[in-house]
């Protein structure tokens, strides 16, 4: 966890400055495998958080999650079956009042997956033209870049943020 927050606070122009990120997703979508690769900790053994719909929060502090300014929305790119219940999740966060105005990145993951839909289906099949009023863009990585790169992604995903939100 340390090496990505110190990576985000020399990005910042605040070095004190908090970074919060709020990680959403169905179950099974990889958020506890993503959060544990931005962390560089290792992802040998992950069992499902006992939780659905968990919200997992990278934060330097303890406050509560909502308050965190940057959400990753983790979506499994391969089930394609639940496209459609994780678009409607994604549509019910994002009227949320709390996460209002908050831009929310949406991360194609696993796309290592032979079976994984590309970033054109993804939007379709989740319905994110119907998000209008949010900044709102998929990283997708090339495959076979996947579960195992653990610091390809984590790249990936820092230049995707510093795109977004800097
Ligand atoms: N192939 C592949 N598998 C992945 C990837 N990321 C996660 N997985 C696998 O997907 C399964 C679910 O990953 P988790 O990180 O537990 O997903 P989660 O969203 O935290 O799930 P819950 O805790 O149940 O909400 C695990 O078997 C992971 O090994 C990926 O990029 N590629
Ligand atoms: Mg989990």
């Amino acid at each position: 966890m340390k090496g990505l927050l110190s990576i985000l606070r020399k990005l910042k122009s605040a070095p004190d400055q908090e970074v919060r990120i709020l990680l959403l997703g169905l179950d099974n979508a990889g958020k506890t495998t993503l959060l544990k690769q931005l962390a560089s900790e290792d992802i040998t053994h992950i069992t499902p958080t006992q939780v659905r719909k968990v919200s997992q929060c990278l934060t330097t502090s303890e406050d509560a999650c909502h308050k965190c300014g940057r959400n990753i929305y983790v979506i499994d790119s391969a089930d394609r079956k639940r496209f459609e219940e994780t678009g409607q999740e994604l549509a019910e966060l994002v009227d949320e009042e709390k996460l209002s105005g908050v831009p929310v990145l949406i991360f194609a993951n696993k796309q290592d997956l032979l079976t994984a839909a590309p970033a054109a289906e993804i939007a379709e099949g989740l319905n994110l033209h119907t998000i209008r009023d949010r900044v709102w863009q998929i990283p997708v990585l090339l495959r076979p870049h996947g579960r195992g790169s653990v610091g390809e992604k984590t790249v990936f995903i820092l230049k995707q943020l510093l795109l977004q939100w800097s």
